[in-house]
């Protein structure tokens, strides 16, 4: 796809790993798994925002079962405490007793989010919990127990990180290979606490929702940055 987003924007992209043609057509997917599986259940779909907002508005557009739709906000990175406590900034606006939800992401890393936010949910008294990402990196999971239902494109780590659609044949032209990139299992695994939004490796994937320092959530597909962005 060329990059002709804008002048501004194009600038700071260093290659586009997934196109906005392929995007859509993994959201189209997934909102058919989701309306198979929910055809009796009128899900709750719950974005975390807001790197969830334009992934969860695609979805829902793809979903063709009565559904509701509400949203929830958590403290960020960047303002979390050492221990990686969450807090809300926004809590959901109504009773999730008895109702089925998806928690729908645009990133899963550590899944410290996904579990408190799960752990609560389900003292909440919902009656089923199922959580859909657009991205996966399950190489950098550090809490146990957390299931990806519904996974867009995984990341996983090999001698660099590099991304496969799961379920589907990989595609030559979305495996990135920057430098940022090209973190040690090793490593990774010593990183307790990342805060995304000053982390080089964050720019690997950026756009569709997805921030590096609250900026590119409006691309239209997700890029990898120029190291002239985040050096
Ligand atoms: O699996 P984890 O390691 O917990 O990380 C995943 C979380 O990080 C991102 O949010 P971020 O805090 O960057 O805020 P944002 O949604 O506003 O971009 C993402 O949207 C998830 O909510």
């Amino acid at each position: 796809m060329p990059l002709n987003f804008g002048p501004t924007l194009d600038g700071d992209i260093k290659a586009v790993l997934l196109d906005a043609d392929r995007v859509a057509h993994r959201v189209k997917e997934l909102g058919a798994e989701i309306s198979r599986d929910y055809v009796d259940k009128t899900p709750l779909l719950v974005g975390v925002l807001n790197g969830a907002m334009v992934f969860m508005a695609d979805l829902i557009r793809q979903i063709n079962v009565p559904m509701e739709i509400c949203s929830l906000a958590v403290s960020s990175y960047g303002k979390r405490s050492t221990s990686g406590d969450l807090s809300f900034l926004k809590d959901v606006n109504q009773d999730v007793k008895g109702k089925h939800v998806i928690f729908v992401e645009d990133i899963v890393d550590t899944g410290k989010t996904l579990k408190a936010i799960c752990d609560l949910f389900e003292k909440r008294g919902a009656a089923s919990i199922s959580i859909c990402t657009l991205l996966d990196k399950k190489a950098r999971r550090e809490v146990d127990g957390l299931e990806m239902r519904y996974i867009g494109f995984e990341c996983h780590l090999a001698a660099s990180w590099s991304w496969g659609p799961v379920r589907s044949a990989l595609s030559p032209n979305v495996i990135p290979s920057s430098s940022a990139a090209a973190l040690s299992p090793n490593l990774a695994s010593k990183i307790k606490h990342p805060r995304r939004k000053h982390d080089k490796q964050k720019c690997d994937q950026s756009g569709y929702g997805i921030d590096y320092a609250e900026r590119y959530r409006n691309l239209p597909y997700i890029a990898a940055l120029k190291p002239s962005v985040y050096e």
